[in-house]
């Protein structure tokens, strides 16, 4: 198997009092689309920032293919990143941004033209930033982001303040960086904004890992399933397995899957079954999401045992 393009191992950061990222681990594997999802001021930003050198960790590491961001020779060929759409120089144009950006990703005039020309940009190259429009500047960072041709592509919100015409597009741009075997990870607050984009998502709250997996894993997770509570789980069982019912047990009681509650409840009424509860659980993924991530204030983000919730990696 591949190493990961991307390892976040037990980084934390602190300012001050306050716990921004909390022991936060994780993979990004290569050739896939990653989302990088959490409420506002969950701590993307910050661990994002950490991972490319800009912020000194306050412990734990991150690493990008083999080697932290500071030890990447010219990293501009390695990775690239859009972390924010405004911080442009108004006066520059689009073209006089990239041209600023060159001499030290190691790159010419002839690449600023072309990757303009790749974002959609080349209509406004002699156009000063100061006039974009925010999807002209999140264009424009990625422009920035591509320039040295990296095969890891990091970008903290990319959809913010686009409209639905300017999210089509950079979904499709990512999906096409991603044909052409880079690695991406891509922060969002919105699950529905990368829901159809990407493969696999790490969930944070509170500065804290709250799930990483596939997004197919993680689309289970909202699989139609049935909360049962019996004093007889030894019964329960075995009509479970008699049934092929697939049964699990937390500590809220048996969760049945892809049965209805009225067949579990019959069943269970013909077997001499007491049942103390029959409850639908599961259901649309953006309110798994929420649930998911409801409440992570800086106390937040584990159960109450400080294990994350659903984490499969
Ligand atoms: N330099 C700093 N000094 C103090 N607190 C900070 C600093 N940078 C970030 N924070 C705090 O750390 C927390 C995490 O912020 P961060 O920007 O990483 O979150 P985020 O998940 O990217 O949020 P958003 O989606 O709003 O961009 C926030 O509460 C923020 O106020």
């Amino acid at each position: 198997m591949q190493p990961p393009a991307i390892a976040v191992e037990n980084l934390t950061k602190r300012f001050g009092a306050f716990t921004a990222v909390d022991n936060l681990s994780f993979t990004v594997t290569t050739g896939r689309i990653t989302g990088f999802l959490g409420p506002n001021g969950s701590g993307k930003t910050t661990t994002l920032r950490m991972l490319l050198g800009l912020m000194r960790p306050t412990s734990g590491r991150a690493i990008i293919g083999d080697r932290p961001y500071e030890a990447i020779p010219r990293p501009a060929g390695v990775v690239g990143a859009a972390l924010e759409a405004s911080s442009f120089h108004p006066g520059r144009t689009g073209l006089g941004h990239l041209r600023m950006l060159a001499p030290q990703v190691g790159v010419g005039d002839a690449r600023c033209r072309e990757i303009l020309d790749f974002v959609g940009l080349s209509d406004a190259v002699t156009k000063r930033v100061g006039g974009y429009s925010m999807g002209m500047r999140q264009r424009l960072g990625l422009a920035a982001a591509l320039l040295g041709d990296p095969q890891i592509i990091i970008l903290d919100e990319p959809t913010n303040g686009l409209d639905p015409q300017g999210i089509v597009w950079i979904r499709e741009l990512l999906r096409s960086l991603a044909a052409q075997g880079r690695t991406v990870l891509v922060s969002s607050h919105v699950l529905g904004e990368v829901r159809s984009t990407v493969d696999d998502v790490v969930v944070i709250g509170g500065g804290r890992l709250l799930h990483a997996s596939s997004l197919t894993d993680f689309e289970g997770l909202a699989r139609q399933g049935v909360g049962v509570r019996t004093p007889a789980p030894e019964k329960l069982l075995a009509l479970a397995e008699e049934r092929r019912w697939p049964i699990s047990e937390g500590p809220a009681g048996f969760r049945i899957d892809d049965v209805d509650s009225a067949t579990i409840g019959s069943a269970a009424y013909a077997a001499g079954i007491e049942l103390h509860q029959l409850t639908d659980i599961g259901g649309d993924l953006e309110t798994v999401f929420l649930q998911l991530t409801a409440g992570t204030d800086r106390s937040g983000g584990t159960d109450r045992s400080g294990t994350p919730v659903g984490v499969a990696q």
